[in-house]
């Protein structure tokens, strides 16, 4: 049973299409990234998922239950960390948890939560309405994982979070999924999703453009491949030279005793061959894979997908330092 299902999924609000009949699913165990531009669709599908809006068209399954008829029972399953999620200023952030918990009916280790977050001790006994944004973000996520969900629902987590927060957010997110969530996030922070998700789909105006793993996105984009070949000392124009005579070969830069590539995907071995044939020896080489950055760049950019003549970004070192 998949963890969300979206089937013929549409929400008009007035004259604005916010979903057009979006067709999802997020397996069971999945870390799944949710990804589109500013005004996509995203929050309209979370609210629906949580029944805070209601479909015009079409369903929402969550945990294999209606998400408009059984919401009380799907939120009982559920750890929801929303986007503009409202503290209560007078309460500590022990309060609040002790509050979730009650709600849920859970029995939480609130101190063990409040140290996976981040919060000390002293901290969790002031009022949130003295927190910084990144340590609500941090009683907000700890509020998310009260009772063990079965399914997590993210809505932009890393916002307000400095690097150390991210990465324990990143942490959080793959030890919730090995002890069985499965995790359903979206995020603007594109290196953060990488890092974590096992599959990911792109909305673009109310409809899905694509739903892959990231390999499997980067094998259907034509993004092409960047090689940076490490050559004997002064050698480098001359390996350039080799390189542009191919016709797999659509640019190569001379970066000091590197030579940098933009090649097709499988063009590696020839490049390589074609430099030695010009008598240049290869000292090493890498290859860069286009990130997910570049992925989402060439689906959303000209609005029409990767398939036909949309220009990728030129690709950057996989993963970056985001991870
Ligand atoms: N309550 C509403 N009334 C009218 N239009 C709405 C409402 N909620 C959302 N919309 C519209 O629906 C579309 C999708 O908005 P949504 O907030 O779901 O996008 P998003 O992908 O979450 O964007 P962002 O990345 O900026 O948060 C937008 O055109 C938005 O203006």
């Amino acid at each position: 049973m998949p963890a969300i299902e979206l089937d013929g999924l549409t929400k008009r609000f007035g004259d604005v299409a916010a979903l057009r009949g979006v067709d999802m699913t997020v397996e069971d165990g999945d870390v799944f990234g949710f990804l589109g531009p500013n005004g996509a669709g995203k929050t309209t599908t979370i609210d629906i998922l949580l029944d805070f809006v209601r479909p015009t068209a079409g369903s929402a399954e969550v945990l294999g239950m209606d998400a408009r008829e059984d919401s009380e029972a799907i939120r009982e399953r559920l750890g929801v960390l929303p986007d503009g999620y409202d503290l209560y200023d007078r309460l500590t952030g022990r309060q609040h948890l002790e509050f979730v918990a009650e709600a849920k009916r859970a029995d939480p280790d609130v101190e063990a939560l409040l140290d996976r977050v981040g919060l000390d001790p002293e901290d969790a006994d002031r009022k949130a309405g003295g927190y910084s944004r990144g340590m609500q973000q941090r009683l907000a996520l700890a509020m998310a994982l009260v009772g063990e969900p079965d399914l997590l629902i993210l809505d932009e987590p890393s916002s307000g979070l400095d690097p150390n927060g991210a990465r324990l957010m990143r942490r959080i997110v793959r030890e919730e999924n090995e002890r069985g969530a499965t995790v359903f996030f979206s995020s603007h922070i594109l290196g953060q999703v990488e890092a974590v998700c096992d599959r990911v789909a792109i909305l673009q105006d109310g409809e899905i453009v694509a739903e892959d793993s990231v390999e499997g996105l980067r094998a259907a984009t034509d993004t092409g491949t960047t090689l940076v070949v490490n050559v004997a000392p002064g050698e480098a124009e001359r390996a350039a030279d080799a390189a542009r005579k191919l016709d797999v070969v659509d640019g190569a830069t001379v970066e000091g005793d590197d030579l940098v590539v933009s090649c097709d995907g499988d063009a590696k071995m020839d490049v390589l061959t074609a430099i030695e044939d010009a008598g240049v020896d290869v000292e090493d080489f890498e290859t860069r894979e286009a990130s997910l950055e570049d992925l989402f760049a060439a689906y959303t950019e000209d609005g029409e997908g990767p398939g036909a003549d949309a220009e990728p970004a030129d690709a950057a070192p996989e993963g970056g330092d985001a991870r």
